[in-house]
């Protein structure tokens, strides 16, 4: 559970509690792989309260899966818990316990082979100190090292030491004991959880920078920021670690084999940052693990760096695995890409910011429009397939959004409580009303009165019914026929303009922060890792940490009530229809 996102603490009934089993599923295939499981009982869902430590309990604990109506579970533990103390090393957390398999619950590792590693603090030389017993409940998350599998590679002194630009800076390497802390509201006496390791440069690097032969691929969607990632990665590189062979993959992985590719400098993407999209251009599908890690073979790279969202660093865990298992010096770097910030674990995700500025002007126009006309209604799709960050933020920024509709919860149209009640009432009110609409709201609902097929794009990922559309036509039909009232409908989709404008000024600084960090990381030998902000300070994470969940907007946080707070909407949690 370890603060994993989705579970939490019942203090009333003393237990664990998981959002859905499906969470629990894929924790228990990583993590529990010791455990016994025995359906116990059951008591009404609650709200998740506090975090969870494994190891903070040396007795048995219960589990309930709150908000859903499966049956409690229950773990019982074996024997007290070893201690791992390898650092870079893939260690499961119970090598030593007995194990009773669960039959319901696979215990395979998980795609990218991602384990948590139990570990204690360490001293100067990176090796764990002689306080290893204290059982304080830290644990650190770390990110695989090329020494895992390389352990006679030689380092070779950071040329940031002899930098002009570093002259100055206190501490210019970041201390092999610095890790950050996952989560950050504590109680006393409560364990310390969860850490990764702090990004950043170190005192060795893993490799000379004339024998670096870099490559950047972008793959996924669009999202502001991705240029000016790309920019500097190549920069960043050159002017940090005197790197200049870098090369740009064409057309996202397809383009390990299939495409060409392109030479990089500074020179090259001086101006990239001031224009959206991204020069090395992007695709779906296409990801052929065995053919791109004969490519990097072929063409002599050795750092690989890859922008994408969740599919792409699932991509990238697979292209690490496997690079791996050739035993090539070879660093795969991970920069989470994605529009929808629904990358688990980071603080956000780079272009974020710019799209929710950025849907504003959509939601401004609509207002415009609706309040200069009788009965207006304004209706604004935004991104956001299974999460509803975007509409969500652009609508607590704006106020001047009536409803805000997200994947995370469900609405409904007719009856009481309904949209269509709303509607009218506000319609009453003010004369107008504007809904901002995350393009995976409904989808059940819409799917099930229209005639929907499964179409999935080329990385698989399920095609959206336009829920804008029907919902326009739904309101139309609504109000002209059933009410006898004209309704003016305004309808705006201004996903793609959102998704293309180049990066604003705070994500350009937070593109240059996360480059940097992947640059450190490769060259400190880091491998296999995501870069990306956890409570504000730049860590290195386990790739797989955040392919394993999907950041979606909790409607039991705070975040969500406040924007019930400042609509006033409709909760539709009492469907009457
Ligand atoms: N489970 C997976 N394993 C390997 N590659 C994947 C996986 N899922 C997606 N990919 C690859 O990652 C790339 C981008 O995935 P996609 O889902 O389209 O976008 P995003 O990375 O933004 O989520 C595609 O080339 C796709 O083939
Ligand atoms: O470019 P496409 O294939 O139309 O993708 C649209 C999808 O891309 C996104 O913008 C981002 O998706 P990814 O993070 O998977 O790239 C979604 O919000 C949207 O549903
Ligand atoms: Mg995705």
């Amino acid at each position: 559970m370890l603060n994993t996102s989705g579970f939490g603490w019942n203090d009333v009934h003393q237990c664990v509690t998981v959002e859905a089993p499906d969470i629990l599923e894929e924790y228990l295939k990583c993590n529990f792989q010791t455990c016994t499981i025995i359906p116990e009982y059951t008591h009404p869902p609650k709200p998740l309260q506090k975090p969870f430590h494994p190891f903070q309990s040396k007795t048995t604990f219960s589990m309930d899966l709150s908000l859903t109506s499966s049956p409690n579970l229950h773990f019982s533990r074996t024997k007290t818990l070893p201690f791992s103390p390898r650092f870079y090393k893939h260690l499961p957390y119970f090598t030593n316990f007995t194990y009773n398999k669960p039959k319901t619950y696979s215990t395979k590792s998980l795609i990218t082979g991602y384990c948590p590693i139990r570990a204690q603090s360490l001293n100067q030389n990176n090796t764990p100190s002689d306080d290893d017993d204290d059982d304080d409940g830290f644990v650190l998350e770390d990110v695989p090292h090329l020494t895992n599998y390389l352990p006679d590679l030689p380092t070779y002194p950071n040329p940031l030491e002899y930098s002009q630009a570093y002259a100055i800076v206190k501490n210019t390497f970041v201390s092999p004991e610095d890790v950050l802390a996952y989560q950050i509201v504590v109680q006393k006496g409560s364990p310390r959880g969860v850490h990764f390791r702090r990004a950043g440069p170190r005192e060795k690097v893993y490799f000379k920078p004339e024998e670096v032969r870099a490559c950047i691929v972008t793959c996924g969607g669009l999202c502001p920021g991705i240029n000016t990632v790309i920019r500097e990665i190549v920069c960043g590189l050159n002017s940090m670690y005197g790197v200049n062979k870098i090369l740009g993959i064409e057309g996202g992985y397809r383009g390990f084999y299939s495409r060409n590719t392109m030479e990089l400098s500074p020179k090259i993407v001086n101006d990239i940052h001031k224009r959206g999209g991204t020069i090395l251009q992007t695709s779906r599908g296409g990801h052929d693990t065995n053919k791109i890690v004969d490519n990097i073979q072929d063409r002599g790279i050795n750092q690989v760096y890859i922008i994408g969202g969740d599919g792409t660093q699932k991509g990238a865990a697979a292209i690490y695995k496997e690079v791996e298992k050739r035993r090539l010096h070879v660093a795969v770097a991970g920069i989470p890409k994605t529009i929808d910030n629904d990358i688990a674990v980071i603080d956000k995700s780079f272009g974020f910011d710019t799209a929710v500025e950025e849907a504003q002007r959509a939601i401004n126009a609509a207002h415009v429009e609706v309040e200069s006309v009788e009965n207006g209604v304004g209706i604004v799709k935004l991104m956001g397939r299974y999460s509803g960050f975007i509409a969500m933020f652009a609508t607590l920024a704006s106020r001047d959004v009536d409803c805000c509709l997200i994947p995370e919860s469900p609405f409904y149209l007719e009856g009481q409580g309904g949209l269509f009640e709303f509607v009218q009432q506000r319609l009453k009110e003010n004369g107008h009303v504007v809904i901002v609409l995350a393009e995976g709201a409904g989808q059940d609902y819409l799917s099930g009165s229209v005639n929907a097929t499964e179409e999935k794009d080329a990385s698989g990922n399920r095609l959206l019914l336009d829920i804008g559309l029907w919902l326009t036509q739904k309101i139309k039909d609504h109000f002209t026929t059933v009410k006898g009232v004209a309704v003016n409908l305004k309808y705006i989709d201004p996903t793609y303009m959102i998704r293309a404008v180049p990066s604003n000024a705070s994500d350009n600084i937070y593109c240059t922060l996360l480059a940097q960090s992947a640059i450190h990381g490769a060259m400190a030998g880091y491998t296999g890792f995501t870069v990306g902000p956890v409570n504000s300070r730049h860590a290195y994470i386990p790739i797989g940490r955040v392919t394993e969940a999907t950041n979606v907007v909790k409607l039991t946080d705070r975040m969500w009530a406040r924007l019930l707070a400042s609509t006033n909407q409709p909760t539709f949690l009492n469907k009457h229809e």
